[in-house]
């Protein structure tokens, strides 16, 4: 599927302009279903539009937020995706929304995958909206390079929900829900930021392996079009 991309002067340009776009892609989905849903990533670069986003006025107690992955850490880790959501997100506004975390209190990272798989099911399918980020190694959700789990998470069968991975370039043990829980999402965003994030892009963009750089099978397999926003 093709994708777009949306370039801004600025980082705040670019945090009010996606959150306008959220705000209308949620209040839509709630006048048609009643409920909305928005998976986002954790990192360095969604914080200033979590902050304006949070702010929009949509009615927010009929929304579920969730991330599209988690560290194995708990949620007072200076590292944990929820820590940055709730810090930057569930402020202002969407204090209202229904948080469903991916880390889960439990004693192995696979037993936390499965439980967060059985948890999450209540979201229905596809997510209204997606929030990818993309890291310096051509790595989204947490489909990192080298990933223990790598293959079975990018396969379009593997069924939606969450999965265990571990890489030299992830840190902790991770949570991610799977490419095709993600990649059918009604808006279905990357959202990077930077000159380098952009010759990463330029890079994802050319030939090679899925492997190599994951968010290749965002860009080229998603049924949905990704919206790449960016600003310097
Ligand atoms: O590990 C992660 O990194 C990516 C990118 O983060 P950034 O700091 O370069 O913005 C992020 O999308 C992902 O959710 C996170 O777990």
């Amino acid at each position: 599927m093709a994708s777009t991309l949306h370039s801004f002067a600025s980082a705040a340009d670019l945090a009010g302009s996606l959150a306008d776009k959220v705000a209308d892609t949620l209040s839509a989905a709630i006048a048609a279903r009643g409920t909305a849903s928005i998976a986002v990533s954790g990192g360095s670069t969604p914080k200033a539009f979590f902050q304006v986003l949070s702010t929009r006025d949509i009615a927010w107690d009929k929304v579920t937020i969730t991330l599209v992955d988690e560290r194995f850490v708990p949620a007072d880790n200076a590292r944990s995706n929820h820590l940055l959501v709730d810090a930057n997100l569930l402020q202002n506004k969407a204090k209202a929304a229904h948080f469903l975390p991916l880390y889960q209190d439990v004693a192995s990272v696979e037993e936390a995958a499965s439980l967060a798989t059985e948890k999450t099911k209540a979201i229905s399918s596809p997510f209204d909206t997606v929030i990818l980020g993309m890291g310096g190694d051509g790595h989204t959700a947490s489909f990192f390079p080298g990933g223990s789990n790598l293959a079975k998470a990018l396969d379009a069968s593997t069924p939606r929900g969450i999965i265990t991975m571990e890489a030299e370039g992830a840190g902790e043990p991770r949570l991610t829900f799977t490419f095709s829980s993600l990649e059918d999402a009604a808006l279905l965003v990357l959202h990077i930021e930077g000159e380098g994030k952009k010759d990463v892009l330029a890079k994802a963009e050319g030939s090679g392996d899925e492997a190599e750089m994951p968010i290749r099978a965002v860009l080229r397999r998603a049924t949905s079009p990704v919206e790449i926003y960016w600003a310097p």
